[in-house]
């Protein structure tokens, strides 16, 4: 049995309401104009950077800070979100696939077995976000996974791509697509009949996330599984070309599409006796169609034929539903999270974002998990998101409203832990509008400000950090930091960034000799929930990063 107890601090008192805000994708960057935290009016958070270095610092928010495989790796929400909430790194799903690729274990373990006997006279169809970004997916591991399995007895494959543009630049998708149509040629000189059969851009098309639009997996659905889809194309890379040319297409958004053969009939629905796998690593955006491969009783959609398949998830995505039930890879372990702790001694919080957030204060922050640790001690609050728009045209988004909510839970005194994320400045980012994202961050500062009045009033403790960069840089720049330029134009980068994040702390709760210390310099975003536990009132367990903070005696 774990020791849930944890002792209690020798200087720091319980009982301390804390605010624990996550500024999605707002890293620290040198001021230029397409730093849009930069340009944009943030007096809040600037305010907080005068307290420097006692009580605002940076930390590492990508790469092995946060379990990735490599320090190119930008971070993202995911790795970012588990790191915060569990207090220390965890080889993530990108390494783990990546180990069990390189040993060949991903085709021992049970997940490759139990499709496998699918291939006799099966399909196998491979769903996923084709790039390099390596948030979701990764287009190498992929390519592995084809060649692995054609060499392990799939004679028909069927691939059902999802452009992305969101990790990686607006119309890398044409690139992407010729690659993997050069492995499927390969195989299919090999004899193995494989092909591209379905498609579409990710935002539109399949990767929604905590049920914000059911839709957007209808459409992948219909496209991948029943062969129907607006526009058909006999080639994926002449689809992905001409869907281009559409007055303000995009890769994320890019409408789906079939390909069919020469009699205009679907290459590769999804039937009975077939096998899928769905290639993301990355959990909350494939949750969603997971469900609709995996359950029997399902009505978020009309189906229209529930194929019996045999599906498994690169990953198990959901390890309280244990959904998918078979996958490739183990996931993370992810366990003893710090939300686990604080409810085993008592200290209540409350946790709140905007639908398309909401799961990262949730779900990521509690170890890929879904639901209450004690529904007596926590209370979870999801404000609705709007639904089918680019958030540039909203890019207020709903700030507001959770700062509202997180302040009448301060004010109300009923919880200890009072943990938003504000999604601006990374949902807005990812647009690559430039002006609209300039509007987020000021309306994330400024929903920051609220939060912190609310501790002020009640005599209250903040901790204001980020879980990864990403408006404070819109622009791909060269080795020298200088802006690429392609064809005399600057590229404009709607990915995250490998930028270190702040974290402020303060309040009229914090006594005047709390500070950070000095001799954690590369501290990371694990070393935050130590410190969070400090400012309840207790000592982090043995075994998580240590915390940021001291208590000098000067
Ligand atoms: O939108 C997403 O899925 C990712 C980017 O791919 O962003 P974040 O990690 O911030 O959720
Ligand atoms: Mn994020
Ligand atoms: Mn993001």
């Amino acid at each position: 049995m774990d020791n849930w107890k944890l002792k209690e601090h020798p200087q720091l008192s319980r009982n301390n309401i804390v605010a624990v805000v996550v500024l999605d994708g707002w890293g620290e960057f040198k001021p230029d104009k397409y730093n849009c935290i930069h340009v944009a009016d943030t007096p809040t958070m600037d305010s907080f950077k005068k307290s420097a270095p006692g009580r605002w610092r940076l930390l590492r928010a990508h790469g092995s800070a946060v379990g990735l495989p490599t320090e190119d790796d930008m971070g993202n929400s995911e790795v970012g979100h588990n790191a915060l909430g569990a207090g220390r790194i965890f080889a993530q799903g990108a390494k783990l696939v990546d180990l069990a690729l390189a040993s060949g274990k991903i085709y021992q373990d049970e997940g490759f077995n139990y499709i496998k006997p699918s291939f006799e006279t099966g399909t196998l169809h491979l769903i996923g976000l084709l790039s390099d970004g390596g948030v979701h997916s990764r287009l190498d591991q992929l390519q592995l996974l084809l060649k692995g399995a054609s060499e392990r007895g799939a004679k028909r494959i069927r691939l059902h791509i999802l452009t992305d543009g969101r990790d990686v630049l607006d119309g890398s998708s044409v690139g992407f697509v010729e690659t993997i149509e050069k492995d499927l040629a390969e195989l299919r000189g090999k004899g193995v009949d494989a092909q591209i059969a379905s498609g579409g851009g990710r935002m539109y098309v399949t990767m929604d996330r905590y049920e914000n639009d059911w839709d957007v997996v209808k459409r992948g659905w219909d496209a991948q599984v029943l062969g129907e889809a607006p526009h058909k194309f006999n080639s994926a890379v002449e689809a992905v070309k001409k869907l281009r040319e559409q007055p303000n297409a995009n890769d994320q958004y890019l409408p789906p599409f079939v390909i069919v053969d020469e009699n205009g009939k679907a290459v590769g629905p999804i039937v009975d006796g077939d096998a899928v796998v769905t290639f993301n690593f990355r959990a909350d955006r494939m949750v969603m169609l997971a469900k609709a491969l995996e359950y029997e009783d399902f009505d978020k959609f009309d189906r229209v034929r529930f194929p019996k398949i045999r599906y498994a998830g690169m990953l198990q995505y959901d390890g309280e539903l244990k959904l998918p039930s078979h996958y490739l890879v183990s996931p993370p372990e992810i366990d003893r999270t710090s939300g686990e702790y604080l409810v085993h001694n008592g200290v209540r919080t409350f946790a709140c974002s905007e639908t398309v957030k909401f799961g990262h204060v949730t779900f990521f922050w509690n170890g890929n998990r879904s639901g209450y640790f004690d529904s007596n001690l926590e209370e979870y609050v999801e404000i609705p998101s709007d639904s089918g728009i680019t958030f540039n045209v909203q890019p207020k988004m709903k700030a507001l409203e959770i700062a509202e909510r997180a302040k009448k839970a301060i004010l109300s005194r009923r919880f200890h832990q009072v943990r938003v994320n504000l999604p601006n400045s990374d949902m807005v980012g990812h647009t690559g509008d430039i002006e609209a994202t300039v509007v987020a961050c000021k309306a994330a500062d400024e929903a920051v400000k609220i939060i912190i009045d609310a501790i002020e009033k009640v005599g209250g403790i903040y901790l204001v950090t980020a879980d990864h960069g990403n408006a404070e840089d819109m622009v791909k720049r060269n080795k020298s930091g200088e802006p690429l330029l392609k064809d005399g134009n600057i590229q404009v980068l709607t990915s995250h960034t490998l930028k270190p994040v702040p974290i402020a702390i303060g309040g009229p709760g914090l006594p005047d000799d709390v500070k950070f210390r000095t001799d954690l310099p590369n501290g990371g975003l694990a070393n935050v929930a130590a410190t969070f536990i400090n400012l309840h009132g207790y000592e982090a367990p043995s075994d998580y990063e240590p915390s940021l903070i001291e208590v000098t005696d000067d």
